[in-house]
């Protein structure tokens, strides 16, 4: 009998990234991760087919937003079908036998060094180096024998490359979660949801975005985001995103229907299930 194809899901980053992470975390099937190494290598392998998701890192509870996946988001037009709360764990790792002293850089993911500045600004003229990847970072220790660097990576990485933990649990925070987007070329159909992303402009006007805001409250729809990101070629004109979540769908049904009339340029871009923030 012929073997059923694997789902194929982009990551941003190589085995053991946090993408990595949360794709099988939140697929819960067998999966065959695609890697990526930027955001961008992530849009156009699903868009050409590649792959049939992609995980897409939005926000961090420590680092906060990652702006450049909304401009993604707006201009790939694909769908959210779902998100995911990973709890975060930064640990730094070396080569065995190297000792803390010893370091004199460190590097990472951008939005990982983010996660960890307060650890870092005790390690004194140490240079920090951005990576396009955690996992990469580690690979990297170990394929060129790197003693006096450290890579900010997850134990994963620390024992597939086989790295030394020298600083477990560096974040800044330890109630540390990274938000991830689950996207897909077209969604197929009405999935259950009770929460969902859109964007719109407002006209810039007294109280055009509150009048927005205020219809979400009216109908009891809770605003869970918001983000604004500069519109291209207009200065000082945004484009609006949010987060909302509904008990009641007939609710949202009725927001959407007076919010068209307030807004400009409205998009949904996914309806889906509201995932739980699990601390472990
Ligand atoms: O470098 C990785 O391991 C990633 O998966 C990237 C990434 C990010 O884009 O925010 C994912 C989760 C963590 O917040 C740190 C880095």
């Amino acid at each position: 009998m012929a073997k059923r194809k694997k789902t194929k899901v982009a990551i941003q980053g190589i085995a053991t990234s946090f993408h990595e992470v949360a794709a099988l975390t939140y697929f819960q099937e067998p999966i065959e991760t695609v890697e990526c190494l930027s955001f961008h290598e992530l849009c156009e392998s699903l868009k050409n087919g590649t792959s049939d998701y992609a995980v897409m890192a939005i926000e961090n509870s420590i680092a906060g937003s990652i702006l450049p996946n909304y401009f993604l988001l707006q201009s790939y037009h694909f769908s959210i079908i779902g998100e995911l709360y990973l709890p975060i764990h930064m640990h730094l790792l070396a080569l065995p036998g190297v000792k803390l002293d010893d370091i004199k850089s460190i590097e990472s993911h951008p939005m990982a060094i983010r996660q960890c500045t307060e650890f870092i600004h005790t390690l004194n003229g140490v240079e920090v180096r951005e990576s396009d990847d955690t996992a990469l970072s580690a690979k990297r220790v170990k394929e060129l024998k790197l003693k006096n660097t450290a890579a900010i990576a997850n134990e994963f990485a620390a024992k597939k490359f086989g790295l030394q933990i020298l600083e477990k649990r560096i974040e800044t925070h330890k109630k540390n979660f990274t938000r991830f987007l689950v996207l897909t070329k077209r969604s197929n159909g009405k999935l259950e949801s009770n929460k969902a992303s859109l964007c719109f402009e407002v006209a810039n006007e007294v109280g055009s975005l509150a009048e927005a805001l205020m219809t979400f409250k009216n109908n009891s729809i809770n605003l869970t985001k918001i983000q604004s990101i500069p519109i291209i070629g207009k200065p000082s004109e945004y484009s609006i995103h949010i987060d909302v979540e509904w008990k009641r769908r007939k609710s949202y049904d009725e927001a959407m229907r007076q919010v068209l009339r307030q807004v400009k340029n409205l998009n949904v871009l996914g309806e889906y299930k509201k995932a739980k923030i699990e601390y472990r």
